[in-house]
């Protein structure tokens, strides 16, 4: 399928701007990767299924309608921490599942410490959310984790990637739609996107 949808909003790429701005504080930072995972979240999910519902209204009965499928939103640690609250505000039902995985600074490998998913993830759509897509190993990897459970229907939602990570997940997972706020141009030498942001989980949590 390779399907690669880059969003496209005045208001993300607003945000975005002062995300991917260096003399952005901490505080500004987390508030609007949390909130551009928001107005992600709220584009990709026009596709989703509902099914009607009766209710009462003060007035009288009438059909409604609620969501079809339980959602996962699964962060990969620690980055995608910082854009989990944002579409937890969206979508305030859903389950949180967590894979733990850090780059190895000189191998750019994915390297596993944890995960742990909600029991209902099998039939659920799966979010899987981290805002760096560089080589795509982490997101290979997270997926492919995902996978394991049982999970068919997996998202990948993100905010910024590169043309090395979307070619990556194309090939190693063909049938998981890409979400981005952006596509930047390259990979540096070290393994950053150009222009990027930087290091997200330094700026999230201020580690550097
Ligand atoms: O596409 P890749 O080349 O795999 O790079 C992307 C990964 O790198 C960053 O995590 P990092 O390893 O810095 O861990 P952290 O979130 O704990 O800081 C980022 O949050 C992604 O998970
Ligand atoms: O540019 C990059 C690449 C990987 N991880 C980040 O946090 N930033
Ligand atoms: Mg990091």
């Amino acid at each position: 399928m390779n399907k690669l949808v880059v969003l496209n909003h005045p208001l993300i790429d607003h945000k975005m701007t002062r995300i991917r701005d260096k003399h952005t504080g901490t505080k500004e930072f987390r508030e609007a990767v949390s909130e551009v995972g928001g107005l992600i979240t709220y584009e990709i999910t026009r596709d989703f299924t509902t099914v009607k519902k009766m209710i009462e209204t003060p007035i009288c009965e009438t059909v409604g309608y609620e969501l079809e499928k339980q959602i996962v939103i699964v962060p990969i640690l620690r980055a995608g921490l910082g854009m989990v609250e944002g579409i937890h505000n969206i979508i305030p039902t859903a389950k949180i599942g967590h894979v733990g995985l850090y780059r190895d600074e000189v191998s750019l490998e994915p390297q596993v410490y944890y995960s742990k998913f909600p029991d209902i993830i099998k039939d659920s759509v799966v979010l899987v959310v981290d805002p760096m897509l560089a080589t795509g190993g982490s997101a290979a990897k997270a997926i492919e984790i995902v996978k394991s459970t049982g999970a068919t229907d997996i998202r990948y939602v993100g905010l910024v990637g590169c043309p090395e990570g979307v070619k990556r997940i194309h090939a190693e997972h063909p049938e998981v739609p890409i979400y981005l706020a952006a596509m930047d141009s390259h990979l540096n030498e070290n393994g950053y996107i150009v222009p990027g942001l930087g290091d997200c989980g330094d700026r999230l949590f201020g580690t550097k």
